[in-house]
């Protein structure tokens, strides 16, 4: 039983802001590549592995991890609104094999997925609906974090129920950056309004979602302006955790610690998480090569940007 994987950068600036025509030349031409490799592998199942970025999971109830039983897109950045089409009654077997296996995973049957999980399904299969899907939601921005080994657990987990699918082909995505400090609030940091918001900020006014955005938006200009407050992105860490993850041993990332992460890529590396159990979930199908893998630092989308994809060695 083979598996497949792409792991990508998202950014909801992607049509927003303009970085150079040949680096936005490039980003369209790693999409393509994508995109190409999906489509010859043709998947009948996806799992997605994805954050949130307080659109879907609050501070009122925020789980490591929680896999979708339904779910549906709330629409941010322009992205698609609507359902997904999750195949229930697999998604709620995949649960179960988990808490076989210790892992104490939340389930939702009505999660809320933003741009994080939907952008890559746009961009790689043109819609939200168009191959089942089951989407992991695997936190990446609220503190506190689960350690590392415990992602590496958690899409082994996954992938061993994967690798069980006889009839299927599957894809596994993670998605999120590599380094990158984007404007979420934290709440250590927060001010009481935006501790509100970070506590149960769902379905918020089109003013509110539009000024939240245009914050971010107007961030990612003045970062490429050399003018913006955030951490700055760290190709060195981001091109090594590529090549690790590439390697098929994972087990470095194991001592990774949060706290430094956050420290040497910026508040939303957590986001990396993703790609961490897409890999680990690639993994428990036997050794795996790598077909296609571009990197770029991307001030315009805040974003260390890759995109890599890989499949179980024939
Ligand atoms: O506005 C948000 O919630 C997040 C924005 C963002 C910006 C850049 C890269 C990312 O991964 C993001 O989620
Ligand atoms: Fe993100």
């Amino acid at each position: 039983m083979s598996l497949a994987l792409v792991c990508m950068s998202h950014s909801p600036l992607l049509e927003f802001n303009d970085p150079p025509a040949e680096v936005k030349a490039e980003v369209d031409a790693a999409f393509e590549t994508a995109r190409a490799f999906v489509a010859d592998y043709d998947p009948t199942l996806v799992v997605s592995f994805a954050p949130d970025h307080y659109n879907g999971f609050f501070h009122d109830l925020m789980p490591p991890f929680c896999i979708g039983f339904e779910a549906q897109g709330v629409g941010d950045y322009g992205t698609a609104a609507g359902p997904l089409s999750v195949p229930t009654e697999l998604a709620e077997r995949l649960a179960g094999w988990v808490a076989e296996r210790d892992l104490d995973v939340a389930i939702s049957r009505r999660m809320e997925v933003d741009h994080g999980a939907v952008q890559p399904l746009e961009i790689l299969l043109g819609g939200i609906d168009t191959v089942p899907t089951i989407p992991v939601f695997v936190n990446g921005v609220a503190e506190p974090f689960t350690r590392m080994a415990r992602v590496r657990k958690l899409g082994e987990a996954i992938g061993s129920f994967l690798t069980t699918l006889e009839d299927e082909r599957v894809l596994v995505i993670g998605s999120g950056g590599l380094s990158h400090d984007p404007p979420v609030p934290r709440w250590a940091t927060a001010d009481e309004a935006q501790r509100a918001m970070l506590l149960d900020g769902r379905h918020p006014t089109a003013a509110a979602r539009d000024a939240r955005q245009q914050r971010v938006i107007d961030t990612g200009r003045a970062f490429a302006a050399g003018t913006a407050t955030i951490r700055d992105l760290n190709p060195e860490w981001d091109q090594e955790l590529m090549r690790v993850l590439a390697s098929g041993d994972l087990s470095p990332i194991d001592a990774m610690t949060p706290r430094q992460m956050a420290e040497d890529a910026g508040n939303s590396a957590h986001e990396v998480r993703t790609w961490v159990a897409a890999y680990a979930a690639l993994g428990t199908a036997g050794p795996y090569d790598v077909a296609s893998s571009y990197y770029r630092p991307i001030r315009e989308y805040i974003a260390g940007f890759g995109v890599m994809t890989a499949r179980t060695r024939a």
